[in-house]
């Protein structure tokens, strides 16, 4: 018996999607699903097409073929953007930026409001929530390029977090830091799970985020190469480690 109340829409629906660069595929034939609130972490070698692939969710590289839900709505029907939030990928904010850590957060918020309406009270709560939520309440007043690397990634989560997203992207978020911060980007992203949030996290450190992540996307040449809980994940991984010692041996 229906009760009448549908599903939500899946965050992600790809099928046999391509995306790439110039006309040129680099990932193919991707059929993926996504349901709200799972943390899923994207692995794979260096140039497999990892960023290509998320970045291809946010219209930032090239759809190429098969279809491309994402909240429910066509890619390009997509207009909200501020409903993904998104990390870059190698980004701190040093080289001169002469801004407030608070002002940086609260550029996530431009998408949201009319150019000529300013700021209100809402937008600095805003600010000051996201800015709680990755532990930098205390440094809003800073220059951000008084903090560190890794401070200066989670003033770039709480940019990604200040609209209200609702599902976060982001490419290698914990790469690049020092290990302390690493500890510390991995409880946000923790805390942000428990709370609910669909995540999407490109990374080379699968260990820091034990026990947050709940799926495991490999993509390899190109291709998703894997798909399933972190546990299978260990037991393909050591799997392939047998194959190739018989293969050496
Ligand atoms: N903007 C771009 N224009 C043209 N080619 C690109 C662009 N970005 C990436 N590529 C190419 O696409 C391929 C996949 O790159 P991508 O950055 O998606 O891989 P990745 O798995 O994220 O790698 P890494 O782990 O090194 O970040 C590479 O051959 C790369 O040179």
């Amino acid at each position: 018996m229906s009760t009448g109340v549908s599903a939500p829409p899946p965050v992600v629906d790809l099928h046999r999607a391509s995306f790439g660069h110039q006309g040129r595929p680099v990932v193919t034939d991707v059929d993926l699903t996504i349901a709200p609130g799972q943390v899923v972490a994207v692995l794979g070698p260096n140039g497999s097409g990892k960023t290509t692939l998320v970045t291809g969710l946010l219209g930032l590289s090239d759809h190429l073929g098969g279809t491309v839900e994402v909240l429910g709505t066509p890619l390009a029907r997509l207009r909200d953007r501020t409903r993904i939030g998104y990390v870059p990928q190698r980004h701190t904010l040093s080289g001169g930026v002469r801004a407030t850590v608070a002002e940086i957060v609260a550029t996530g918020l431009l998408a949201t409001r009319p150019w000529w309406r300013p700021a209100g009270q809402g937008d600095r709560e805003a600010v000051r929530r996201a800015l709680e939520t990755v532990g930098l309440a205390d440094r809003a007043r800073f220059d951000v390029d008084t903090l560190s690397g890794g401070q200066q990634r989670r003033v770039l989560i709480a940019r990604a977090l200040v609209a209200g997203p609702e599902v976060l992207v982001m490419d290698e978020p914990t790469a690049g830091v020092d290990e302390a911060s690493q500890v510390v980007l991995a409880g946000v992203l923790r805390r942000l799970a428990t709370s609910g949030t669909t995540m999407l996290v490109v990374t080379h450190e699968l260990g820091a985020l034990r026990g947050t992540v709940d799926r495991v996307l490999a993509v390899d040449a190109g291709h998703l190469s894997f798909d399933g809980t972190p546990q299978e994940y260990a037991v393909h991984q050591a799997e392939r480690a047998r194959a190739a010692g018989r293969e050496d041996a």
